[in-house]
């Protein structure tokens, strides 16, 4: 093993919810150490302030165009994760001498592949120059610029954790990783680390835009709310039946590909519990174009703690003879995965291997990616 990095991963996802943070220790290749991690949660009116990004955001043609708030609230979400890297190292009792790189994701406000167009907000120099640590950033956009869908990017993550859970847990095979964030995605493991990955469907973010309009709340802690109510058949189909499931291709989501349901089609507890349905329907309906039946499903992202999500993927994995677990229950941390992953990634980039392959996103032939915002430079060395 050559060099090890010490790095850190920045993670903002599609349910706007917070910023992650994780520490691994990696060469790049194996994962030598998983270390501490955070989530450092927005504040509601700074939600508003990036949801109004996502609507401004669909006037953009070409990717570096920032319409309406998108260029303050660049800045903005910037400054916000410069703070959570600052509070960080200060939990941890670190310093930013002690990391080698940080893999910044920014926020994705514009996803849309068909006319491969990906925009992610972060302004990776500033976070540079704030933080005093190098930052890799922009990583999904070199994957589009070569025919790549440009997501998920975690994949390759999975598929170093899938090696070490080989070596250590009785566990079958084929894995299939599944993320429930604001829309889910899957990683497959097959033999000979074969690599097939996709969006599987919305994840949360349905349940998260019903709950909030009906109740103002956030989303649906632990599923209590889906609990209490009933599945709509037709509400279910009406999803069910999305083109997306049946398509040849498969390919990544935008948040806005599936709406929630219209006030008047359900109580807010058989809307929830049909849309907790829904998630975990997708993910078994987007498992069928997998080379092979998944033998267990590794379940990470906020949805596991949506226990009737759980449930009903449990039960239909099931019935295909899968089992699911949560990913604690094989000693990995569901929440702090993706910024592990981006941790990972920055590394992978500093060493130009690939980010993505064929399977992954569709691009060309296995790709690094990837900008580098170096960290200035230290006043007290003296240049000759
Ligand atoms: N205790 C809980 N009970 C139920 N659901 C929860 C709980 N905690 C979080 N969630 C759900 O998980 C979501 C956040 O998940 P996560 O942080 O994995 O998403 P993300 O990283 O933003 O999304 P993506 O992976 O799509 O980029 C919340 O919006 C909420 O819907
Ligand atoms: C464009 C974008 O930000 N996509 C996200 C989103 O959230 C989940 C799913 O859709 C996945 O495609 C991706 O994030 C994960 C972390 C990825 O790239 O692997």
């Amino acid at each position: 093993m050559g060099r090890i990095w010490t790095a850190i991963g920045l993670m903002s996802g599609t349910s706007m919810d917070g910023i992650d943070v994780a520490l691994i220790r990696t060469d790049g290749d194996s994962i030598v150490e998983r270390g501490p991690s955070a989530g450092y949660a927005y504040d509601p009116a700074f939600r508003q302030q990036l949801k109004q990004g996502l609507e401004d955001a669909r006037a953009i043609e070409e990717r570096r165009e920032r319409p309406g708030i998108l260029a303050e609230l660049e800045r903005d979400l910037t400054v916000r994760h410069v703070g959570a890297v600052k509070a960080f190292l200060r939990d941890n009792n670190m310093l930013p001498e002690n990391i080698d790189v940080a893999g910044f994701h920014g926020q994705t406000v514009l996803h849309r592949p068909a006319e491969a167009l990906t925009v992610q907000i972060g302004d990776g120099e500033l976070l540079a120059k704030e933080t005093r640590i190098d930052v890799v950033y922009d990583m999904r956009a070199n994957d589009m610029a070569h025919g790549g869908q440009g997501a998920p990017l975690i994949p390759a993550y999975h598929a170093v954790l899938a090696r070490g859970l080989a070596e250590r847990e009785a566990i079958d095979a084929p894995i299939v990783f599944v993320n429930i964030g604001g829309i889910s995605n899957l990683t497959y493991i097959g033999a000979g680390d074969e690599l097939v990955a996709y969006d599987s469907g919305p994840g949360n973010t349905l349940i998260d835009q019903w709950v909030e309009a009906h109740a103002g709340i956030p989303y649906d802690q632990g599923g209590m709310i889906a609990s209490e109510g009933t599945i709509l058949p037709q509400l279910l189909d009406r999803y069910l039946l999305h083109p997306f499931f049946t398509a040849e291709k498969r390919r990544s989501l935008d948040r806005s590909d599936f709406a929630p349901p219209a006030p008047s089609d359900a109580s807010l507890e058989d809307g929830a519990r049909t849309l907790a349905r829904v998630t975990a329907a997708a993910i078994i309906r987007s498992a069928r174009h997998l080379p092979s039946k998944p033998a267990t499903y590794i379940v990470c992202g906020g949805g596991r703690l949506n226990l009737v999500i759980m449930r009903d993927l449990a039960a239909l994995a099931a019935e295909e003879g899968g089992r699911v677990f949560a990913a604690e229950a094989l000693e990995l941390n569901g929440d702090s995965m993706e910024a592990e992953a981006w941790a990972y990634l920055a590394v992978r980039s500093l060493r130009r291997l690939p980010l993505t392959y064929p399977g992954t996103t569709g691009v060309e032939r296995p790709m690094s990616g990837g900008r580098m915002a170096a960290k200035p430079a230290n006043p007290l060395e003296f240049k000759p």
